[in-house]
């Protein structure tokens, strides 16, 4: 079996690149442990603290943001972390040549419920400062803490996934995630219907046509509302993804945060085979303005967001 180091060597010559990787699994195991455990440490609840956006903190944010932080603080290749659970940017090691950008704890409402929850990361080139486009990443990732830990990672080839295993390793599982380009599955939470945009309903109606409608065939609807497990499915066996911008969200420029949630979720699933936009835009291509930025996402089976792009260009 391959293991993460070992793949790492076929990926990249970049020793430190490889290391910035190698921090973030390390990190990921640490808090699948943590999880694992979390409801005997009574550590499900509140932290009793918002973030910079305003939202309240669950104490496994905060415990979460801490284990990122001191796995990148030991390592010298890191310039700066910028976190989700973090109003400014934290500077890491003056010598260190790539930035990190992370949602340490993705789906955190899911906590209470045991279902899957995740830790996503970006990693960029220190040159080109705080604010730069997803298609400037140098690689990125996510651990999903399922019924087993899944490492997802991307360096400039393929999207690679790993499993946890009893030691603490990382074991490639499966050597190239691919999503099918077809698919019959969406997500999207539907109790927003009332706030969405006209694609964004045409496409839903469509799909929920099914065979009787224009799609000509059945849809099935899934929404984990943690975004690592909805987008972990997707990328083993298609789908897509929407939480596109709606009259709701439209003043803070969409639900999603583009530096740590959207961005590397792209560039997984462009890597492999997938598709990625904000309706009108490649999400990739984004220039991005601020570090909490918010931005639309529409991701998935390239067919399906192909059509979803399709009906933004006609409303
Ligand atoms: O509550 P909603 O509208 O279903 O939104 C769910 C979305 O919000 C998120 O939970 C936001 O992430 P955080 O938990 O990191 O804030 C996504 O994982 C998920 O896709
Ligand atoms: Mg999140
Ligand atoms: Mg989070």
């Amino acid at each position: 079996m391959t293991d993460l180091a070992q793949w790492l060597t076929t990926q990249t010559h970049d020793h430190a690149l490889a290391s910035a990787v190698t921090s973030m699994a390390a990190a990921g195991a640490e808090i699948a442990g943590i999880l694992q455990l979390a409801p005997i440490a009574g550590q499900t609840g509140l932290a009793g603290s918002d973030n910079v956006q305003g939202e309240a903190q669950k104490a496994l944010d905060v415990i979460t943001n801490d284990i990122v932080l001191n796995h990148l603080r030991t390592n010298t290749a890191i310039s700066i972390l910028i976190s989700e659970e973090l109003d400014e940017a934290v500077d890491v090691s003056s010598q260190g040549r790539f930035i990190v950008a992370t949602d340490p704890l993705d789906g955190s409402s899911n906590l209470d419920v045991n279902a899957t929850v995740g830790t996503i990361f970006s990693i960029l080139p220190s040159a080109g400062g705080l604010l730069q486009k997803g298609s400037d990443q140098l690689a990125a990732g996510y651990v999903a803490y399922g019924p087993a830990a899944s490492l997802v990672v991307r360096i400039s080839g393929a999207t690679s996934v790993f499993t946890l295993d009893a030691d603490g390793r990382w074991q490639q599982t499966l050597a190239e995630a691919k999503v099918p380009q077809a698919s019959g599955e969406f997500a999207i939470n539907t109790a927003r219907e009332r706030f969405w945009d006209a694609a964004t309903t045409g496409y839903v109606k469509e799909s929920v046509a099914g065979e009787t409608g224009p799609a000509g065939k059945r849809y099935n609807m899934r929404w984990v509302g943690s975004m690592v497990a909805d987008i972990h499915r997707i990328l083993m066996r298609g789908g897509i993804f929407l939480y596109p911008l709606d009259s709701e969200t439209a003043s803070k420029g969409g639900r999603l945060r583009l530096l740590y949630e959207a961005n590397p979720m792209a560039w997984l699933v462009e890597g492999a085979g997938g598709r990625s936009t904000t309706g009108r835009q490649g999400i990739l291509d984004i220039m991005p303005t601020d570090i909490h930025q918010r931005v639309p996402v529409i991701l998935g089976s390239a067919d399906e967001v192909k059509r979803v792009e399709e009906w933004y260009r006609r409303v």
